[in-house]
C-alpha cells in the first residue's frame, strides 16, 4: 500500500489485490472475508493506524468507502408507470434474469435442493435484517410478520434451525419470540444454544453452560468478551460525534456497533465516514465492515457468521458429517462469510436474497422476504411428505 500526496495531505492507495500480508494482518487474524475485500479496500489492518493520514474527505473517497457506501442498498424501486399500457423491456430486469442465470431462484430450483438433500439432515440458518423482515427506515420497526414467524415456527420443528444477525442476541430474539431455536447475535459473536447429547463445542475458551430465561440449559458462546468495555466507550463516542448529523443513528448491538446513515442526506454520507475513520484512528483493535446503509464496527477477532455456522454445527452435533446438508439464507455482505464456508466446504448451500444482482458466494437466489417464506413453507412440505430429510 502506498502513501501517496492528495493536495497537501497524504492519502493511502491501493494498486495491488488485497491479501492479508499487504493488510499487515497476523496469519490468524484474517481480513473481513474474500467477498468483503470485493466491497471495501482494507481498511482492516491490526497495526495502529498513523494519525492524520486520514484528514481530508477526499481520503474516504479514495479508500472506496463512499462507494460501498453508495453501494450498500439497493435504492426502492419504482413502480413502472407505463407498465400496464406498455410493458417496457426494463434494463434492471434484464440484467437480473442474466445474473439469475448464475445463481438461480433457490424455488424454480427447489427440486434440485432437495434432491441433493434426500437422506440428509438440513441444518437451517436464518439471518434477520432483509431475510425474515423487510428492510425499513427506522431498525426499532424491522417487525417480523406473524406469517413469517410460523413460517419460521414451522421449519425450526422440521428441522435444526438458528437465526443468525448482527444485531445483538437479546435484540432479534424480542424480533423473533421463538423458542426451541439457536440464537446467534453481534456477527456470530454472541452465541445462545440448547445443550445436546452431541454438542462438541464445550472445549471452546469462553464456552460456558448456563441456562436461558425458560431455565433451560444452554451454551453461551461470547468469543469476543473482552471487547465490551472498548464497544461501550465507541459506542458513546459515535452517539457523541453522530448526534448533530440529520439522520444519523447509532445502535448498540453488544459486541459490535451499528452507525446508520439510511436516512442521512447523501451529500453528508462522506462527512459520516469521515468522523468514524477519525475516531477508529484511536482503536486499532476494531474494524469496520459495510452492510445495508449501515457501518458496522466490531472487534478484529478471526469470527464472523461463517465460523458461527461452523460452531453452531459442532453444538447440534452436525459437523464433519456427510448426512448432513446446511443452508443459509441471508441478505447482507456479512452473510458472504457463511456462504463462502458453505461453499468451501462442499456442505450446503448459501441463498442469497436480493432482487438486484450481487457478486456472491451463494449457490442460489431468493427476490425478497415473500420469496424467504414460501421457500421455507416449501421445506416444511417437502419434510412433511417425503420423511426422510
Ligand atoms: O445480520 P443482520 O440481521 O442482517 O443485521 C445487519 C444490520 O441489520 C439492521 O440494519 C439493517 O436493517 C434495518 C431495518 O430494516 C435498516 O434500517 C438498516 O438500514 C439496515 O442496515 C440492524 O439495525 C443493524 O444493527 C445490523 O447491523
Amino acid at each position: 500500500m502506498d502513501l501517496k500526496k492528495n493536495g497537501s495531505s497524504p492519502v493511502l492507495t491501493d494498486p495491488a489485490p488485497l491479501n492479508s500480508s499487504r493488510l499487515g494482518l497476523p496469519s490468524n487474524i484474517k481480513p473481513y472475508s474474500s467477498a468483503a475485500q470485493a466491497y471495501s479496500s482494507g481498511l482492516y489492518s491490526t497495526k495502529p493506524r498513523r494519525k492524520a493520514i486520514l484528514g481530508k474527505l477526499d481520503d474516504v473517497r479514495a479508500n472506496g468507502w463512499l462507494d460501498a457506501m453508495k453501494s450498500s442498498s439497493p435504492p426502492r424501486r419504482q413502480p413502472n408507470k407505463d407498465y400496464i399500457s406498455e410493458p417496457a423491456i426494463d434494463e434492471n430486469d434484464m440484467a437480473y434474469h442474466k445474473w439469475l442465470m448464475s445463481y438461480p431462484s433457490a424455488l424454480t430450483s427447489f427440486e434440485q435442493i432437495i434432491s441433493s438433500a434426500k437422506c440428509k439432515k438440513i441444518a437451517l440458518f436464518l439471518d434477520y435484517d432483509g431475510t425474515l423482515s423487510p428492510i425499513v427506515d427506522n431498525p426499532d420497526l424491522a417487525i417480523m410478520s406473524n406469517a413469517m414467524r410460523s413460517a419460521v415456527k414451522h421449519a425450526s420443528e422440521c428441522f435444526p434451525t438458528a437465526i443468525i444477525s448482527g444485531r445483538s442476541r437479546e435484540k432479534v430474539y424480542k424480533f423473533v419470540k421463538l423458542t426451541g431455536l439457536c440464537y446467534s447475535g453481534s456477527h456470530g459473536m454472541d452465541i445462545m444454544c440448547p445443550v445436546t447429547k452431541f454438542d462438541s463445542t464445550g472445549g471452546h475458551p469462553n464456552c460456558i453452560m448456563t441456562t436461558d430465561e425458560q431455565g433451560k440449559e444452554v451454551h453461551l458462546f461470547q468469543p469476543a468478551s473482552e471487547f465490551l468495555p472498548m464497544i461501550n466507550e465507541i459506542f458513546s463516542s459515535l452517539v457523541d460525534i453522530t448526534k448533530d448529523i440529520v439522520g444519523a443513528r447509532v445502535e448498540s448491538n453488544k459486541f459490535c456497533v451499528s452507525v446508520h446513515y439510511r436516512l442521512v442526506n447523501k451529500e453528508v454520507w462522506p462527512e459520516v465516514a469521515q468522523r468514524v475513520v477519525n475516531l477508529l484512528e484511536d482503536y486499532p483493535r476494531l474494524r469496520v465492515t459495510h452492510g445495508r446503509k449501515v457501518l458496522e464496527i466490531r472487534p478484529v477477532i478471526d469470527w464472523n457468521k461463517g465460523k458461527a455456522v461452523e460452531f453452531l454445527l459442532e453444538s447440534l452435533g452436525l459437523s464433519n458429517r456427510e448426512d448432513v446438508l446446511s443452508i443459509y439464507v441471508g441478505d447482507d455482505r456479512t452473510d458472504e462469510d457463511a456462504f463462502e464456508v458453505l461453499r468451501e466446504s462442499n456442505r450446503g448451500y448459501g441463498i442469497l436474497v436480493s432482487s438486484i444482482p450481487k457478486e456472491t458466494n451463494a449457490f442460489y437466489s431468493l427476490r425478497d422476504t415473500s420469496e424467504v417464506m414460501k421457500f421455507l413453507k416449501s421445506l416444511v412440505r417437502w419434510k412433511k411428505l417425503d420423511g426422510d430429510a
